[in-house]
């Protein structure tokens, strides 16, 4: 179908992400069939990047993650400002917008980073080199183009806490708008099935459910909100970049990778000046005539102020790079949620494949069906382990789950066993718990002067002592939950024990022997946060203050995950497009002289409105300013979605 538009080929296809040759005819038929879908792949609606930079911008922004297209979104609202916005990677292509193709992307060189920790001491030590990898996003869209979709703010304790840290601004009731700012939430009003069986099976095993976990009860079972609009990813670049396509003020360029902020220092008063940046290995530098927003995310973010001088002066010297402005936080209070995966044999199911041509065509028809959910893991739970606080108000624990994907098929024949030599193959889970508040505490910093080489990275996992136990208390509600008869009765649930190196030499099932085994195999999150942390100038590892501007540094602020003074207690994005929201009202206030409360000013005076999107959410948003609105929903068929067959799992990164 021509969807009338001169497009280019956005790779990589479908058929280069499920692993194997004989994946390849099936993949690539639907692959081609996604791409023909002109409302689905949205070729025309694309941005069509810029070949080269003008000298000059009102603002640059350097990332187009969650964060990073949030902030130039609403940026390019304002007319008379010229925008810049500089991505590393290229565009998301249009298979990564099918929802249960939520994994087939991680790992593909041509959207990940594929970042791996140093050789970790106390974690991760059944991996080769003791090194647990960090797939991270290197596209337009950032980490929400490859993420699991899951739309859940934090705790209200989370950003309270933030506050009496000394962030002023950034309390819970404080930060609310910010969250209604950008959300489209068409769930509203309406009841999930009660009968999810993840969810029966937390009621089973005495845990509340909840219906809405960014409302008033954020504890308990639940099918979770995503970042979702009529059954395909919203990513953070098709809700806030793509609608300003046509926006003459503002520029995108593609595979541009930042190199460098450039500083003035006039009689100790530095002011961020420009950036440096690559394209098709040529170096441009670009003027910033207000400011630089820097979000390159918690990895890139600290790195690029290294690179650029900004950072402890021992870092610096170590690699070469002149100092130019001190702070001694950069790269220090890394920290990430930690996990551990159980893998469940469900013994009365069998393996049939979940993806087939009838899903491909009841998807592409009517954007419904498995291919418009990412299965298993709609389900989520926020619970206490045995050491949180007995009011909850400060769960500890999340758990997640993975299985019954409809992500990849060879033949794509209805009920075709995933593993056809052994039809009796029971089909297999995976339940995680997650750390919520982990201790530990690491840090990242410059392998080399080199701008492309990759930071050195230290998450410092299971460090702290409490982080053990707290996962060793999650897997204890693991297997609470998989005795309940939801789980033994109609499924046949039995865990499928791996290998734990020295571990095994342990009793099994003791906490001695799952202390063990979580230090063999560590399950790094993708929830990194805290390297450039936010907080007041008396914290001397405080990198930017509460309007996020970088302390000591002039026209340059930081908005994404790194800024978080501590991760948050949930998946993160919408933390983060909530922080960038924020930040761009502080940036709003300061040329514009005005704030979230005087919205209609700012849209007759400056503003340029999406009408189409805006009166859509201004149904649900009060504060709407007319910007693009980013959807959160639920998946679309979840309401008669229970363990569908499918395929076995193979992949864990996932939320
Ligand atoms: C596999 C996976 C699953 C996840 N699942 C969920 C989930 O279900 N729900 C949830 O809420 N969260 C999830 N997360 C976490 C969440 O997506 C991230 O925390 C969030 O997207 C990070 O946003 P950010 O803006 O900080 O950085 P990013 O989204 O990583 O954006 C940074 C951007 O900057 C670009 N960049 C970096 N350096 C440069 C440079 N020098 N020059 C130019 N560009 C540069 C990068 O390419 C990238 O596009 C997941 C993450 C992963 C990786």
């Amino acid at each position: 179908m021509d969807c009338g538009c001169r497009t280019s080929y956005i790779g990589p296809s479908l058929a280069n992400t499920c692993g194997g040759n004989s994946f390849v005819l099936f993949m690539t038929l639907l692959d081609t069939f996604i791409r023909r879908t002109c409302d689905l792949a949205q070729l025309c609606e694309r941005v069509v990047p810029k070949a080269a930079p003008d000298l000059e911008y009102d603002f640059i922004v350097i990332g187009a993650g969650s964060g990073g297209a949030t902030a130039a979104g609403r940026l390019a609202e304002v007319a008379h400002w010229k925008v810049l916005l500089l991505e590393a990677g290229g565009d998301e292509p249009p298979g990564s917008q099918v929802p249960s193709m939520v994994t087939n992307f991680v790992e593909n060189p041509y959207m990940d980073w594929l970042y791996k920790t140093v050789p970790q001491e106390k974690a991760c030590l059944g991996y080769p080199e003791k090194r647990c990898e960090w797939p991270r996003g290197k596209v337009l869209g950032g980490c929400s183009v490859i993420n699991g979709m899951m739309y859940m703010r934090g705790t209200p304790r989370d950003y309270d806490n933030w506050a009496v840290a000394g962030n002023t601004g950034w309390s819970y009731n404080e930060v609310l708008p910010y969250f209604k700012k950008s959300e489209d939430n068409l769930e509203i009003g309406t009841v999930a099935d009660p009968d999810y069986h993840a969810r029966a099976a937390g009621k089973q095993a005495g845990y509340s459910i909840t219906e809405d976990m960014n409302g008033a009860h954020f504890s308990g079972f639940t099918i979770a909100q995503a970042t979702v609009r009529n059954g395909s990813r919203l990513s953070s670049a098709r809700a806030f970049v793509r609608p300003h396509r046509h926006n003459s003020n503002f520029h995108v360029m593609l595979n541009s990778t930042a190199t460098r902020i450039v500083l003035s220092d006039t009689n100790g008063k530095k002011i961020a000046q420009g950036v440096e940046f690559i394209y098709k290995q040529k170096k441009y530098y670009v003027k910033a005539r207000k400011e630089v927003i820097l979000a390159g995310g918690a990895i890139n973010s600290p790195q690029l102020l290294l690179l650029s001088g900004i950072g402890p002066k021992e870092d610096l010297d170590r690699v070469g790079v002149h100092q130019m402005h001190h702070l001694q936080g950069v790269g220090k209070n890394l920290h990430n949620h930690v996990t551990f995966y159980m893998s469940y044999a469900l013994n009365k199911v069998k393996d049939i494949n979940d993806l087939n041509w009838a899903d491909a065509l009841e998807y592409i028809l009517y954007r419904d069906g498995p291919m418009s959910c990412t299965g298993l893991s709609q389900a989520t739970a926020r619970i206490n382990s045995k050491y949180a606080e007995a009011s909850g108000l400060n769960p500890d624990l999340q758990i997640f789950f993975v299985g019954y994907l409809a992500n990849c098929a060879s033949s794509g024949a209805v009920n075709a066993y995933v593993n056809p030599k052994n039809p009796h193959t029971p089909k297999s889970i995976t339940i995680s718990a997650v750390v919520l508040h982990p201790k530990s505490r690491g840090y990242i910093t410059l392998n080399s002067s080199d701008p492309l080489e990759k930071p050195l990275l230290n998450p410092n996992y299971l460090a702290d002592p409490q982080d053990v136990a707290v996962l060793v208390n999650g897997i204890r509600v693991i297997q609470k939950l998989t005795n309940t008869s939801v789980f033994q009765n109609k499924y046949g649930a039995k865990f499928e024990k791996e290998e734990y190196g020295d571990c095994d030499k342990l009793k099994y099932d003791s906490d001695e022997f799952w202390e063990c085994a979580v230090r063999y195999y560590t399950g790094p999150e993708n929830h990194q946060a805290g390297s450039c942390k936010m907080g007041p100038s008396t914290d001397h590892l405080a990198v930017v203050n509460p309007e996020l501007e970088v302390h000591g540094v002039s026209n340059l602020r930081i908005m994404d995950a790194s800024v978080m003074p501590t991760v948050v207690s949930g998946n993160t994005h919408a933390t983060i497009v909530m922080i960038a929201e924020k930040g761009i009202e502080h940036v709003k206030k300061r040329w514009l002289g005005i704030s979230l409360h005087d919205r209609s000013r700012s849209r007759s005076a400056h503003g340029r409105s999406n009408k189409a999107i805006a009166s859509n959410a201004a149904l649900h948003n009060p504060l709407s300013n007319g910007g693009p609105e980013y959807y959160v929903g639920e998946y679309p068929h979840h309401a008669s979605y229970s363990f569908p067959q499918g395929r076995k799992p193979t992949f864990y990164y996932y939320y």
